[in-house]
């Protein structure tokens, strides 16, 4: 069956400390609306900006309820690179994956040995997550298979073209964005989505639709999502999502973390009208 993939937002107390119980409730419900694996420690989950120890700490307290675990190891420092990588060969995951090395201009072959070397040591199998927005990098379907042992690939991009190439190599191939979830859902092994922290059951239920070939509520349901989601964008999308996981979901997932600010009351109220406008449609 095609899935579901969320990459996890990351419970944040007052103190900027991550909550395991919160991770645990969340993972748990989302598991409960369809979704069928955890991306940990990706853009959502606001994994550039968890240290190595946060970032093990979430896998763990993740494992504690599912081991369908996608787990990002990506870091500008290579050595925690490889330690994440064999913190997480001890432990039962369906794959590593990582984005490029970013922000620093550099050649191709660093980028293939970047990746190569993540799978010298990975037991288990290594997914590339393809970010050119976010990473300044675009690891396409032929550096891909330069690179020879990527397994699958998550690839956060509005040319949906380019996703399908990595279909070339046999490979698991999900694109990451929420507009594209009915193309995702329709063509692709999967969709990931980082709305689907706070509507898991509207990707479920697009699915379902997909399945039944019901594609006009299924493009319904996709303008709808749409809307939501583009609602979210001017008041930071992941900020925006620890409020709407409360109104939506019903349970507390605690606090962003700064340069990811806490909205103001007045925002919340804004935004979550917005949504159940929408959401109520
Ligand atoms: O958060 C992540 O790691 C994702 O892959 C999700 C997408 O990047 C995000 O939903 C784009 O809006």
């Amino acid at each position: 069956m095609v899935e579901i993939i969320v990459p996890i937002l990351t419970p944040f107390n007052e103190k900027g400390e991550i909550d395991g119980e919160k991770v645990k409730t969340h993972v748990e419900n989302l598991l409960k609306k369809g979704v069928d694996i955890i991306f940990v420690n990706g853009t959502t989950g606001v994994g550039p900006a968890l240290s190595k120890d946060e970032k093990r700490k979430m896998l763990d307290y993740v494992l504690d309820v599912t081991n369908k675990v996608i787990f990002q190891v990506g870091s500008l420092n290579m050595k925690e690179v490889l330690e994440l990588v064999n913190y997480a060969n001890d432990r039962d995951i369906i794959a590593v994956a990582s984005y490029p090395p970013y922000y620093f201009s550099i050649p191709k072959d660093f980028i293939v040995k970047y990746f190569k070397e993540i799978c010298s040591v990975s037991k288990h199998p290594v997914y590339l997550y393809n970010y050119p927005g976010a990473t300044g990098k675009d690891i396409d379907v032929n550096l891909a298979k330069e690179i020879g042992c990527i397994k699958g690939v998550k690839d956060t991009n509005p040319d949906f073209a380019h996703t399908i190439r990595y279909k070339e190599l046999g490979i698991k191939t999900y694109n990451g964005l929420e507009n594209l979830a009915i193309a995702s859902l329709s063509i692709l092994d999967g969709t990931v989505v980082g709305a689907g922290n706070y509507m898991p059951e509207l990707f479920s239920q697009l699915r379902e639709y997909i399945k039944a070939g019901d594609m006009r509520k299924a493009l319904d349901l996709q303008l709808k999502i749409d809307e939501i989601d583009g609602t979210t964008i001017p008041y930071g999308k992941i900020s925006s999502m620890y409020y709407l996981v409360k109104e939506l979901q019903g349970y507390d997932v605690g606090v962003p973390r700064p340069p990811m600010y806490p909205l103001e009351e007045n925002k919340v109220k804004e935004l979550v009208e917005k949504v159940r406008k929408i959401w109520n449609k």
